[in-house]
């Protein structure tokens, strides 16, 4: 019997009040994989991530190394494949609050964890980072966009449970330089032997960003998912002056 994959979608809808924001959504995901996942704003790639990591409701199946999240139980499948999300300054409380309360998720999942390992590697990529330690402490409604995009981050890549993470526009907030420095922490973390972390998925408009982080591209549509081969170097061109979304070419459905 072949291994499962890391994780494994199979024909996931997402329903808001009456409104079917896309159904069929169906791929895999593989230790290695660095997915840009794109589509135009509005399409439901926020809404996909948070129902790959049971935050949202769905219909459909999302299996983790051929498990059920129910299987799993769902505090330890958050810990597995965790979402960071967009707009962390919508949080309540401070950082650390937060690190509070997925160290209670964490020891949930199990009772042998030190969740005070966890913070001291969430410190240590933050400050690598250019974060001052005083931000932990703030409320997320007083740190900047970039700031809190990072202190986000750092919480899912310092929890070090995750074997799949989530990320919603990582590094939309954030200069160019930093964002690079961001990007090389991530994917070198998916390529390290022996990481936790084995996969990401990764939400950008950016095609560039694209290009220089990710090993495949799943464009989300209402209809479901397609797998791209590339990104379109004339389109590329476009958004090194400063364009915005790009057309991708060999589109394929991924089955
Ligand atoms: N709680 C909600 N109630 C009603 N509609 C919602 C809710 N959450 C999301 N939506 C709607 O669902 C659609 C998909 O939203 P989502 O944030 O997933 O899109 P997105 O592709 O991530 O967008 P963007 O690229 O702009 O961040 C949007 O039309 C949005 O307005």
């Amino acid at each position: 019997m072949p291994e499962p994959p890391l994780l494994a979608v199979k024909d996931v809808a997402s329903t808001v009040r009456g409104h079917t924001i896309f159904s069929n959504a169906s791929f895999t995901v593989n230790e290695g994989d660095i997915i840009a996942l794109r589509a135009r704003s509005g399409a439901g790639k926020s809404t996909l991530l948070k129902c790959l990591s049971h935050l949202g409701l769905y219909q459909g199946t999302v299996l983790f190394r051929g498990k059920t999240p129910k299987a799993i139980g769902v505090p330890t499948f958050r810990t597995l494949v965790t979402y960071v999300p967009q707009r962390p300054s919508l949080l309540p409380g401070t950082p650390r609050d937060l690190v509070r309360q997925l160290g209670t998720f964490r020891a949930r999942a199990s009772s042998s964890e030190n969740s005070e390992l966890d913070f001291a590697r969430m410190l240590g990529v933050a400050r690598k980072w250019g974060l001052d330690d005083a931000l932990w402490d703030r409320p997320w409604n007083q740190v900047s966009g970039g700031e809190a995009q990072r202190i986000a981050l750092a919480i899912g890549f310092g929890c070090n449970t995750a074997e799949v993470l989530l990320l919603d526009e990582p590094t939309s907030a954030l200069d160019t330089g930093s964002a690079l420095t961001v990007e090389e922490t991530m994917v070198n973390e998916v390529k390290r032997p022996g990481a936790t972390l084995k996969a990401i998925v990764w939400i950008t408009h950016s095609d560039e960003q694209a290009v220089r982080v990710a090993t495949r591209y799943l464009k989300l549509t209402a209809n479901g998912i397609q797998e791209e081969s590339s990104v379109s170097p004339s389109r590329l061109s476009m958004v090194g002056n400063g364009n915005g979304h790009s057309d991708l070419h060999s589109e394929r459905p991924v089955h």
